[in-house]
């Protein structure tokens, strides 16, 4: 297998689970009622059930219907792709880093026909100052089934403002007007 491009820096640390992090085994609510990856508010989206793992890792399920086609009964890659940067932007629930991709490298190793229940796996592997480096894949019809893709990703800790501040105003209102559209979990605000 290649190497991956997102490299861990000398200076990186192993990631730590926040001791307020959520038990293992805790499925963890969209964090944004219409997030594509896990919202329920959106019909065609993801609806990723995320589960909380042992140490800084989660796992989920995602099934491949007709509306993720790509080629013909095959799952569209970009689509894939989606799966992966959700579970693993959900590791900043662990660590409590607020968190946007700033880098995500697919491999799409085998095809995933329409059908497939794709079981996903996410992992920290190392900190560096705001940065969060990460790395997940994506197994055929059982947990260790075939990787059908894989993906390492870097991750920036942003802060409230960045979805203020860049988000449209009509979404940012209607959090105002409904503040279940996001999660909370315990005493801590998950961002959109
Ligand atoms: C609680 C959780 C639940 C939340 C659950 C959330 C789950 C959602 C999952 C989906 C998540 C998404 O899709 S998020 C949506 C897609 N992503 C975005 O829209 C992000 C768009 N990009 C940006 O806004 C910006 O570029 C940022 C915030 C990523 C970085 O900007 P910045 O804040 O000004 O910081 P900047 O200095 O540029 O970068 C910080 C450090 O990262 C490095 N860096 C930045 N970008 C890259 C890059 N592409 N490749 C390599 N390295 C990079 C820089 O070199 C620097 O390193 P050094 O100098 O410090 O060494």
């Amino acid at each position: 297998m290649t190497a991956y491009r997102t490299e861990i820096p000398p200076d990186a640390v192993a990631p730590t689970r926040h001791p307020d992090a959520p038990a293992p085994g805790f499925v963890l609510p969209t964090h944004y009622a219409n997030c594509f990856g896990c919202g329920p508010g959106q019909p065609h989206g993801l609806h990723m059930r995320i589960v909380v793992g042992e140490g800084c890792d989660l796992t989920a399920t995602f099934d491949v219907t007709e509306d993720h086609q790509g080629a013909p009964g095959l799952a569209h890659g970009g689509l894939l792709a989606s799966a992966l940067d959700e579970i693993l932007g959900m590791l900043g629930h662990l660590t409590r880093m607020s968190c946007v991709t700033a880098r995500l490298e697919t491999d799409f190793r085998r095809p995933v026909p329409v059908g497939t229940r794709l079981y996903l796996t996410s992992r920290a592997d190392a900190v560096a100052g705001r940065k969060l480096y990460a790395s997940g894949q994506g197994h055929l019809d059982a947990p260790d089934g075939p990787v059908a893709v894989r993906a390492r990703a870097l991750f920036v800790q942003v802060g409230l403002e960045h979805f203020t501040e860049n988000g449209r105003a009509a979404e940012i209102d209607a959090i105002g007007r409904d503040p279940s559209l996001i999660t909370h979990i315990g005493d801590y605000t998950v961002n959109p």
